[in-house]
């Protein structure tokens, strides 16, 4: 038998947004051209080199939604191997600073409350997020 150590691996670290409004949580369809087709996911993306995660955050919001959002907490970051990648996921709890939401990426978006937030097909690392906000929604309480 050969055994190889393969350790390179590229990781990707992906900041997304958990936006409150008003009692619901906002979450995003993926288009049907990016990877992931139509699965549902917290908005955000890739970090750039040089960027904080906040300042990732703010910058890929205001691509994607057209907004402005202030960040005040976070989640714990969620790991997913997707075999020649890991994903390393920073979810934040936001808020918007402003109303106006222009879709520029995704297909459509939803306001859920956090209960119905496990109704819709999310991507399998959202999932955790998901589970870890309601602990935290739980600990608020
Ligand atoms: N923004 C975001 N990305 C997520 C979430 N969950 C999850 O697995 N991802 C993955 O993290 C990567 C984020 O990259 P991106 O937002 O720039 O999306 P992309 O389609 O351009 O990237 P890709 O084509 O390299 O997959 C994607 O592969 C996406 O599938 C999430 O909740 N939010």
């Amino acid at each position: 038998m050969t055994e190889v150590l393969v350790s390179e691996k590229l990781v990707v670290r992906v900041p997304c947004a958990v936006i409150e409004c008003e009692g619901k949580v906002l979450a995003g369809q993926r288009s049907a051209e990016m990877s992931f087709p139509l699965q549902w996911e917290f908005p955000g993306g890739k970090q750039e080199n040089g960027e904080t995660d906040e300042e990732t955050l703010i910058r890929e919001i205001r691509e994607e939604l057209d907004v402005e959002i202030e960040i005040f907490d976070r989640l714990p970051v969620t790991i997913k191997d997707q075999g020649w990648r890991e994903i390393i996921l920073v979810p934040f709890i936001c808020s918007l600073k402003t109303r106006q939401i222009q879709l520029t990426e995704h297909e459509q978006i939803q306001w859920l409350t956090p209960e119905d937030l496990p109704s819709l097909d999310w991507t399998e690392a959202d999932l955790e997020i998901i589970r870890n906000y309601f602990t935290y929604l739980a600990a608020k309480i």
